[in-house]
């Protein structure tokens, strides 16, 4: 079935002759030769050949993709379904024009304003094809949101898993208002339905890739704006995109808008912070080529998870105020010694509990192969530590040890009890311990009254209480490495 048979069926163009031909004669018979694969003209890159071919309209626009989409209509969500925008591997977008809402009298339906007047949306549908998302199962997998859905190997079922996780994502992101995204309407199946973001002449706004940047200034603009997002998605959206690019980021009213964030996962997902990592790759690489003075990644992925910021004196959730600390505070890349660590880090292998191993990661575990984020994140707390009193320090340390110290690898043997509450010495081997340590050393606990000490012991409970949480069951974590020695 084509896509001009498919809207023959669902009768989407058929009313309203004169204010939508004009629209229509924009959009469709433009692209009238492309209408079925290529996308539409300000989306036409280098890619769009190839995906053109793969994507056939029958990928997408099946029948019962279409019966969705009559739903839509009959709901009064859409009014007018158009041409493709794009096609992707994933999913191809159209172009749609809004309906009066489901309460609307038939009246109401007649005398719909005219096309200018009425909002666009943009309406992204899933393929279903099986080759997809065979791949799409590591963003599910660990995120808690779908721990009931993922067993769920049916493709029509991943496929709609996929799109509410998008749509879900898009929403946390819309209404945390920090992060520009486009609106979220409507979800059904494989079909999603957002806001158009209209460059204003029928065209959709550019992505980042395609924005013909005034200048250097105005490149560099949108480097830390960038930064400052993936902060903010990081920690107000309790998101890490996992796909982020000069592809799926829109320049809109010259704002920077994040799309396409389907496989985003939370930060507990065991994989985020290599996605975080490789988006922070990603994007400093593309504005490398803009000629831009990038930073350090090491130094965008701590200011990205940090907690504290050194000397911020703005507001957390304020895009302009962190734009302009990273623009005072980080100091670009120079020489090879920048990029030397660099490269140590994107080797690093980042975890944040025992919790988030996987079994693979235990071969290297047991062969002491393992870097810890526990390293980055002490190292600048420390440097937040200086302005915190002794007892600040220890409770900074233990609110960010929700990750396991390599320390802990030693005490596998045997003197740490699963079930012990207590507080001796031999489990403060961990950096807890050096923080301890630190704490004796300033203040030292013969001169600590009574509560101040009571205070620091259930202080010390609490936090390995919720070390214990995120903990992987000793026996479990045996069984692993017994097994990763037998397979040697
Ligand atoms: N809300 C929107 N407004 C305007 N254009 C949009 C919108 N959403 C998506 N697009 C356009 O459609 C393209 C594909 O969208 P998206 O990245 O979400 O899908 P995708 O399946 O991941 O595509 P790809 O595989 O090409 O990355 C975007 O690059 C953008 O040009
Ligand atoms: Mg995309």
């Amino acid at each position: 079935m084509s896509l001009e048979d498919g809207l023959d069926k669902l009768s989407l163009n058929d009313k309203h002759g004169a204010d939508r031909d004009h629209i229509n004669t924009q959009i469709l018979d433009k692209h009238a030769h492309n209408i079925k694969t290529d996308e539409l003209s300000v989306t036409r890159g280098k890619t769009s050949k190839d995906k053109a071919n793969r994507a056939t309209v029958e990928n997408v626009l099946d029948p019962r993709t279409m019966r969705f989409l009559q739903a839509l209509k009959s709901r009064g969500i859409i009014s007018e379904f158009n041409g493709c925008l794009s096609t992707g591997k994933e999913a191809n977008v159209y172009h749609a024009f809004a309906g009066y809402g489901a309460k609307a009298s038939e009246e109401d339906q007649e005398c719909l304003p005219n096309l200018e007047e009425r909002r666009e949306y943009a309406i992204k549908i899933y393929k279903t094809s099986i080759l997809v998302f065979k791949d799409r199962e590591r963003y599910v997998d660990g995120e808690f949101r779908f721990r009931n859905s993922r067993s769920q190997h049916n493709p029509r079922k991943m496929i709609k898993i996929w799109a509410e996780k998008e749509f879900r994502n898009l929403k946390r992101i819309y209404q945390s208002g920090v992060v520009p995204a486009p609106e979220p309407i409507e979800v059904r199946s494989n079909v999603l339905v957002m806001e158009f973001l209209n460059r204003g002449d029928g065209f959709a706004s550019p992505k980042l890739k395609d924005y013909p940047y005034r200048d250097r200034e105005e490149t560099l603009y949108y480097y830390h704006t960038m930064v400052a997002y993936i902060r903010l998605l990081y920690q107000c959206c309790q998101l890490v995109h996992a796909d982020l690019s000069e592809y799926n980021t829109i320049v809109h009213n010259q704002e920077l808008y994040v799309i396409d964030v389907s496989q985003s996962v939370q930060p507990e997902h065991p994989m985020s912070l290599d996605f975080l990592r490789m988006d922070i790759k990603n994007i400093n690489s593309y504005f490398e080529r803009m000629s831009v003075d990038i930073f350090p990644e090491r130094a965008i992925f701590q200011f990205v998870i940090s907690d504290n910021l050194e000397r911020f004196e703005g507001d957390y959730t304020s895009a302009q105020d962190l734009r302009q600390y990273v623009a005072k505070t980080l100091r670009p890349k120079s020489g090879p010694d920048d990029e030397a660590e660099d490269e140590v880090f994107r080797s690093l292998h980042l975890v944040r509990n025992l919790g988030g191993l996987e079994e693979r990661d235990f071969d290297r575990f047991t062969l002491g192969k393992f870097d810890l984020l526990k390293s980055l994140i002490a190292h600048d707390n420390q440097k937040v530590a200086s302005n915190f009193t002794a007892s600040e320090q220890y409770e900074l340390s233990s609110s960010s040890d929700d990750e396991i110290s390599e320390d802990e690898d030693s005490n596998e043997g045997g003197s740490e009890s699963e079930d012990d509450d207590g507080e001796s010495g031999s489990e403060e081997s961990s950096d807890e311990g050096e923080w301890l340590e630190k704490s004796k050393e300033v203040k030292g606990k013969k001169h600590e009254d009574k509560d101040s000490k009571k205070q620091r012991k259930t202080d010390a409970k609490e936090a390995k209480r919720e070390k214990r949480k995120t903990k992987v069951k000793k026996h479990i974590k045996k069984k692993l490495v017994k097994k990763t020695k037998s397979k040697k």
